[in-house]
Parts: C-alpha cells; sequence; structure tokens
C-alpha cells in the first residue's frame, strides 16, 4: 500500500528539516566523555524470586514480609540515585504495613489456602505508575502545575491489589502527561535505563520499566494508550501486558481518557517474571476477570502462530534493525522446533498506515459527539489552553514547564483537520477485519514491539512515529504482551510483542511463559 506522492514529498520534507535538527542537537549536547557509571548487581536472593513465588514463601512464613519489603527499600536506595524512577517512596508505611502482615500471618489459623485464596499477594512489594490515583502520594503525571496534588482516593485496580495483599513502596516517574516515549518532565526530571544511563527507559510508564529491570520492584501497573507499557517493557527487558480493553477499570488516572479513547486505553501488569502476570491480571480485572478465560489450561502446540516483521513500509516510521529481525526469526525457529507447529509469515499493507490511524482514531468524538480534551488544554491551565508556540519560545530560552516532546504535541495537534480522512478509517476497518479473521479464538503473532533497542536521552524526538509498532495494537482492540529475549552485544534488551484476539489474554500470558523458558527472560542489569 504504497504511500501518494504528496505524503511521500511532505514525509520527504519532515524528514530533511529532522536530520537538520538532529546534526544542532548533536552538536549542542556534545559532552567528554565521563566513564558510565554502571547499577550494583543484585545480591540479595530475596530479589530474585518471582511475586508468586515471593507470597508463597511469606505464606509459608519461610520469610518475613518485612525483610523482603527490607530488601527492595535498600534496593532502591542504591539504585534510584542512579535512575531516577521513583517519584515518592513510602517506605516507614510499607515496612508497618509489612510488619501488619507478618503479625496476621502469624495468627492465622485458617492455613496456607486460606491466605492463598484471600490474600494472593500477601506481603509481596509493589510499585506503581504516578498517573494513577494512589491515596496520600503525589497524582501528577509527569505535570509542573500539578505540583502539590494528591490522591484523595486510590484508583480500583490499585485498590483490588492491595485488597490482595500487596504493599506499595511507592510511585514511579512518567512522561509529561503519559504521552511520550521517553519518562522526562520538568517536575521529576529524567528516568535512566539500568542497562545504559544514557539511554531511555522507555514511556510513558518508564519509571516502572526502569525500577522493575533494576531489581527495585518485583511487581508494578502500568497503562498503555500507544504503547506505554510495552515501550519501557521492551526498553528495559522485562514483561509487560496491555489487557483487552474494558476488562480492568481505567477510572481515577490522570489524564483521563475522553472521546473515543476508553476504547484504546487498558491497564496492564509489568513484572521480572512472567508467572506473575496471570496473578497479576485475575487481581487488577477484580470480578471482570470472568471476561477472560486466566484459568484455562492452554497447550501452546495447538494454537495457530503467525509472525509479522514489520509494517510494510510507512514513510513515517524507521525500518525496524536488523538484531530485531533476527531475534523474532529466533523466537520462530523455536516454536517451529520446539512445539512443532508452524509459523505463517503474514503481510498486512495497511499496517504502514498505523500512526495515521492512532492518531486519527485518538481523536475521535465519543457517542454522543463530544470530542477528547486537547493536548494544548490537559498542558494549561483550567479554561486556558496552552500555547504551545509561546511555550516553544520560553523552552529556547530554560523558561518552560513543558518538555519539548509535549510542546511538539502540542503543536502537531494545532495541525489537525477537523473532519477525519474516510480513506484512514477505511484503512483501519480493512485492517480490523483481517486482523480479527486471522487471530480468531486461537490465533497469535509475533510483532515487534519498536523499530529498535532502547534509544539514547531525547533522540525520540527524532524519530517520533516509531510508537506506531505499539499504537496500532491499542486502536485495534487486542490484548499483547511484550515479552524479553535477551540482551544484544552492546547489553541492550531485546523483545518482541505477542498479539492475540480479543479476550483472549490467556494466550499471549502462556506464550510469555514459554518465551521466558527459551530465551532466559529477564537479565540484571548490574551483572558483570
Ligand atoms: C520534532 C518532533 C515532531 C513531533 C511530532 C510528534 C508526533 C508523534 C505523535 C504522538 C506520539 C505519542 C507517543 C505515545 C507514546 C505512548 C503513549 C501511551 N500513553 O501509551
Amino acid at each position: 500500500m504504497a504511500a501518494s506522492g504528496l505524503e511521500k514529498v511532505l514525509a520527504s520534507l519532515f524528514w530533511a528539516v529532522i536530520g537538520l535538527l538532529f546534526a544542532v542537537f548533536r552538536v549542542l549536547s556534545r559532552k567528554t566523555a565521563a566513564p558510565a557509571a554502571k547499577l550494583p548487581s543484585v545480591r540479595n536472593p530475596l530479589l530474585l524470586v518471582s511475586a508468586t513465588q515471593l507470597a508463597k514463601k511469606i505464606r509459608r512464613r519461610e520469610v518475613l514480609s518485612v525483610e523482603v519489603v527490607q530488601a527492595y527499600i535498600d534496593r532502591i536506595q542504591d539504585v534510584n540515585p542512579l535512575i531516577n524512577a521513583v517519584t515518592k517512596d513510602r517506605f516507614d508505611a510499607a515496612l508497618q504495613e509489612a510488619a501488619q502482615v507478618d503479625r496476621l500471618i502469624e495468627e492465622e489459623t485458617g492455613g496456607e489456602e486460606v491466605l492463598e485464596d484471600r490474600l494472593p499477594l500477601l506481603g509481596v512489594p509493589l510499585s506503581v505508575k504516578s498517573s494513577y490515583a494512589f491515596q496520600g502520594m503525589p497524582f501528577t503525571s509527569g505535570l509542573c502545575s500539578r505540583r502539590g496534588v494528591i490522591a484523595s482516593v486510590d484508583a480500583p485496580p490499585l485498590t483490588l491489589l492491595k485488597r490482595a495483599g500487596a504493599v506499595p513502596l511507592g510511585t514511579t516517574n512518567t512522561s509529561e502527561l503519559c504521552m511520550w516515549s521517553e519518562s522526562h518532565n520538568h517536575l521529576h526530571g529524567i528516568t535512566r535505563n539500568p542497562y545504559d544511563l544514557e539511554r531511555i527507559p522507555g514511556g510513558s510508564s518508564g519509571g516502572e520499566g526502569s525500577l522493575l529491570a533494576a531489581a527495585g520492584s518485583v511487581i508494578g501497573v502500568g497503562s498503555d494508550i500507544g504503547g506505554s507499557i510495552r515501550i519501557p517493557a521492551f526498553f528495559n527487558g522485562i514483561f509487560g501486558h496491555k489487557t483487552t480493553p474494558g476488562v480492568v477499570s481505567n477510572e481515577n488516572q490522570y489524564p483521563p481518557s475522553s472521546g473515543r479513547q476508553e476504547e484504546y486505553l487498558s491497564l496492564g501488569p509489568m513484572c521480572r517474571y512472567a508467572e506473575d502476570l496471570k496473578l497479576m491480571l485475575k487481581i487488577m480485572a477484580g470480578p471482570n476477570a470472568n471476561m477472560l478465560s486466566l484459568n484455562a489450561t492452554v497447550d501452546l502446540k495447538k494454537l495457530r502462530f503467525f509472525t509479522i516483521p514489520h509494517d510494510s513500509g510507512s514513510v513515517w516510521t524507521h525500518p525496524v534493525s536488523k538484531e530485531l529481525m533476527e531475534i523474532q526469526r529466533k523466537v520462530v525457529e523455536r516454536l517451529e522446533a520446539d512445539l512443532g507447529v508452524q509459523v505463517q509469515e503474514v503481510c498486512l499493507p495497511e499496517l504502514s498506515y498505523s500512526f495515521q490511524i492512532w492518531d486519527t482514531y485518538m481523536n475521535l468524538p465519543d457517542d454522543e459527539g463530544k470530542s477528547p480534551v486537547s493536548f494544548n488544554e490537559l498542558m494549561g491551565e483550567p479554561g486556558r489552553p496552552a500555547w504551545p508556540s509561546w511555550e516553544l519560545l520560553k523552552r529556547m530560552v530554560g523558561k518552560s514547564d513543558h518538555t519539548v516532546a509535549a510542546i511538539a504535541l502540542g503543536l502537531m495537534e494545532m495541525t489537525h483537520g477537523s473532519k477525519p480522512s474516510k480513506v484512514i478509517m477505511q484503512l483501519k476497518e480493512d485492517l480490523q477485519n483481517k486482523v480479527d479473521e486471522l487471530l480468531g479464538t486461537d490465533g497469535v503473532f509475533l510483532y515487534p514491539s519498536h523499530t529498535r533497542v532502547a534509544p539514547k536521552h531525547h533522540h525520540p524526538l527524532f524519530r517520533p512515529f516509531d510508537f506506531a509498532y505499539t499504537g496500532i495494537i491499542n486502536i485495534l482492540g487486542l490484548p499483547a504482551t511484550q515479552c524479553p529475549l535477551g540482551l544484544n552485544q552492546e547489553g541492550l534488551p531485546l523483545g518482541v510483542q505477542v498479539v492475540a484476539g480479543k479476550l483472549q489474554d490467556h494466550l499471549t500470558l502462556e506464550l510469555a511463559v514459554f518465551l521466558e523458558k527459551t530465551f532466559g527472560g529477564w537479565r540484571d542489569p548490574g551483572a558483570e
């Protein structure tokens, strides 16, 4: 599906300007090389146990919750000065809650099964993205004007996780208003990738991604409307699941979804160990867990597998790197060799319009004709939308509260037409039909999580559309799990997203367990 002549010209002009800006950026950001700091390796064995196993050990009194929580606090104190992932901790409260857990277990007479059933995460530490309402904690989403905003309630999935016994350690950083693939804002600063501090941890759940990969947390919660769980999970070599929309409550997040965005926004678990995905999702979904088949036994040998190596060549995205194409090919080989299945390569030309489709659908009005709240309104004060050109001038002299990325999004929004393109809407319908037919209830496809491994800080500004690899899956309403696949030669995480049909989340979660066994899962970023 070739782009039109006009689109090709526009894209060429855009990339020429971006190329020039990138050259200027490189000159301005040149600095004398300092020895790169490295994270300390993980020494405490408690930090190398999944949440599922930790909960079991705590229930069986093999370890105290206080010991586990203290181990994580110590680790955060070691790594956070390097990665800047935590926006606010609650260590004293967490230790008190852990001590209460240990007392409760001491006094419980019903036995281990009762505890497992009622409180499956009892005593296990948890981290929380700072765009979720978490009672008593800053609720900022990286926006300077929300400095001092404290949540008065918990977002429903957090209530459920706490009710299951999890002990929150604190909140983590995001991109400004959760709308960029780098977790940087002028309220909490810049979060770094634990595998290379000069690189980004992704966004918008980048604080979660970075902290989890650094072994500063074992489970966390993220949100995803364009890749905000999967991009940071990929860049940090951990697991992240974007749930089928409508299963986990989206209430009490900032910014709230508006227009049709509720259909594309999903919350989901982020973690280092694949077995924790299902446990967390069961809890976070509450009664809606019944919509999914999370208790079903999945026989991977009976599934139909597909691989889609790239988006068929968009003028806006970059080609998928050789190493990512290669690792996806290796996954195919392992599936075929170990499971005896056939993986069919599929080409979906409509994917080359992924960015335009995402952008169009994100801006559609809801069923009552109400348009989504604009990004400039969210950036500004109530009743006074931000004026991005003015903010850009201010940023040039270091006086704007907004990041360049947020200002660029504000500027881009001003170029939107008032009517959605019928051509793009038709392309989306065609793609949806093809994908739904392909997947059915027993199909899974592999698709790159991004076009390259974690880039250097600020580099996404010069390749802003590559998130479309994850964004299109949101618009299609499909569940997807990002799975780590080891490290490249520079020690940076490789990975792939696995996608299934609507409500078939159990399939991608099972495949995540298989890929963890086959490719080794998360790696310690501090390992020698
Ligand atoms: C020089 C910069 C040009 C700026 C053009 C910006 C166009 C990119 C448009 C949207 C980027 C959104 C990135 C979304 C990342 C994940 C969002 C999420 N919450 O899931």
